[in-house]
């Protein structure tokens, strides 16, 4: 008898006129054979130049099969913490070294600290509870990530201060080689090293995931079977290969010069396991598309947001919806989206492998990030010299506004309403988009992502909302190398709290101020328009998040040209 309740490793259900709208680009993906390619390894598929890169990034395709061995490993080393009273786990790590293990930790429903930040007041939260109990990990490919190293810094002043040495509670997850690797030796840490030909965003099913996930208690052995059982479906050179007809309706219509479609909003749609997953959708399919001046912009929202529902949305916004199994009504409700049904570790590889193929049909290396290293070195002259401030076009109570680079009449702005309708004024009706940039303390002021739904819905234009710094190792590569149809909205909670970071010449409170002024100089570098907006206080950004929808708001129902 067949057994007609076993689920689907990966489904991919793409609505028939978008299938139709993109046959072509699937029928490509199966002539060129890519996923085969990727299955052998093959770094040719992506052109000469891609070539090098490719040659040392393909190591993910079989990730589930080369982690294997470590599981054992992490698993005997959670149970020796545990048996020392050690069971609270924090993750100091950015971008593809934070990402996999909060949206793991969350869809299996167990505690994982993230420091994915240089906010002081998020930072302080963490490091002032529980340190008898706690193990940190700190997880970076390069080892030279200025944000963890600080994060280690903090937490190892921290361990000292507390009468704790910190070589038996700091674990290291590192590429072989690297500065992180030697200290780790150095000071007698636990180290595992990774497998170096993985890239940061695809490294979810290596050590990079698999290490604080196992340690805060998530089914590890599980997520890499669930992995192992889509990949052979999805390696295949075959119009049914889900990952290529979710590569062919995302990435198929964005380089179109009629009824382009460069953008999808992706929502997880079952309210509960894969709740996080589109935050690392969005650092993965943004970082590997978004270069040469082209890309697909992932836009995480939830479920019933502007760029998903049915009513109102915009023609170059594709809506996706994430679940971990298929439900037929809910499928049902919302028959525009694409939908990708499958479990989480089934989820990883099949986004990775569409994504690969994206790259294909954009003609990029999906592999690199070469537009992200601008805001990191403007941050470090930054903090290397005096600050210098862009002189304030106003001030508004405890905020203070400028505008970098200027555009349109923003100089002449009066109140924060005029220069927020300016920085609208900007916006491109058919293919623009708002990013909403916020340097703060985004577990204590989680709130303020309530407010992206409100502008996206008053602007009729897509919003995406990123918080500084962990954006800029996700969605901030696409910001300034792909297509350049954003305007830049950026919220920074200035304070000097005293928080240093040992052993260097700044606190962490200068640090973010730094990197949102750098991220911002290399924006307006690029010709964007950016308005800057400090606060002294957490209630300025709400107000000035709300300032915004009632400016958007009188935009779309004020005179036209
Ligand atoms: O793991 P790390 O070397 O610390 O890198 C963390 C992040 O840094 C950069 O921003 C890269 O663009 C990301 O892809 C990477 O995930």
């Amino acid at each position: 008898m067949t057994d007609t309740t076993a689920s689907t490793p990966f489904e991919v259900h793409v609505p028939e006129p978008v299938a139709r709208a993109t046959a072509a680009a699937l029928d490509r993906l199966v002539a060129d054979r890519v996923a085969s390619r990727l299955d052998a390894g093959d770094p040719t598929v992506w052109g000469p130049e891609a070539e090098a890169e490719a040659s040392i990034r393909l190591g993910w395709v079989h990730a589930d099969r080369v982690s294997a061995p470590l599981v054992d490993e992490i698993l005997a080393l959670r149970d020796e913490l545990r048996g020392q009273g050690v069971d609270r786990v924090v993750l100091a790590g950015m971008g593809g070294s934070s990402l996999a293990p909060e949206v793991i930790t969350i869809a299996a429903g167990v505690p994982l600290h993230v420091l994915d930040t240089t906010d002081p007041q998020q930072l302080r939260r963490v490091l002032d509870a529980d340190i008898e109990r706690t193990v940190l990990v700190v997880s970076s490919k390069s080892g030279s990530t200025l944000e963890t190293d600080s994060q280690r810094r903090a937490y190892e002043a921290a361990f000292r201060a507390a009468g704790i040495d910190p070589a038996g509670r700091i674990v290291i997850v590192t590429d072989p080689g690297s500065p992180l690797e030697a200290w780790g030796h150095d000071h007698g840490c636990r180290v595992f090293t990774a497998d170096p030909h993985v890239g940061g965003r695809y490294s979810a099913l290596t050590a990079f995931g698999l290490v604080p996930s196992g340690l805060a208690g998530a089914d590890i052995h599980g997520l890499l079977a669930e992995a192992g059982r889509a990949l052979p479906g999805l390696l295949a050179d075959d119009p049914a290969n889900p990952a290529l007809r979710l590569a062919a309706a995302l990435g198929g219509r964005a380089l179109a010069t009629a009824d382009r479609v460069d953008k999808f909003a992706v929502a997880c749609a079952d309210g509960g396991r894969l709740a996080d997953l589109p935050a690392w959708i969005e650092q993965l399919v943004a970082e590997s598309t978004g270069k040469q001046g082209v890309g697909v912009l992932p836009i995480a929202v939830a479920a019933g947001d502007l760029e998903v529902a049915a009513q109102g949305r915009t023609a170059d916004v594709q809506p996706v919806a994430v679940a971990d199994r298929t439900d037929a009504a809910a499928q049902a409700a919302l028959p525009d989206a694409v939908w990708v049904t499958g479990p989480l570790g089934a989820q990883f590889v099949g986004w990775e492998v569409a994504t690969a193929a994206m790259g294909l049909l954009l003609g990029i290396d999906p592999f690199d990030q070469p537009d992200v290293e601008s805001a990191k070195a403007a941050a470090r002259t930054l903090l290397e010299h005096p600050v210098e401030e862009t002189p304030a076009l106003l001030t508004d109570g405890t905020l203070t506004v400028s505008a970098p680079g200027e555009f349109g009449p923003v100089a002449e702005a009066a109140t924060l309403a005029d220069a927020l309708a300016a920085l609208f004024d900007q916006l491109d009706d058919t293919l623009g988009y708002v990013a909403v940039q916020v340097y703060a303390d985004r577990i204590g002021l989680g709130d303020l992502v309530s407010r992206r739904d409100a502008l996206a819905r008053a602007l009729g234009r897509p919003v995406t909302f990123g918080w500084g710094p962990r954006f800029l190792h996700s969605t901030g590569q696409y910001h300034k190398g792909g297509p350049a149809e954003g305007v830049f909205l950026q919220l920074t909670r200035v304070s000097d709290d005293p928080l240093a970071i040992p052993e260097r010449p700044f606190g962490f409170a200068r640090l973010i101020r730094a990197q949102a002024t750098g991220d911002a100089q290399v924006l307006a570098g690029h010709d964007l328009p950016v308005l800057r907006i400090e606060s002294t206080d957490d209630a300025g950004l709400a107000r000035a998040l709300d300032t915004a929808v009632t400016a958007a708001r009188s935009r779309r129902s004020g005179p036209r040209d």
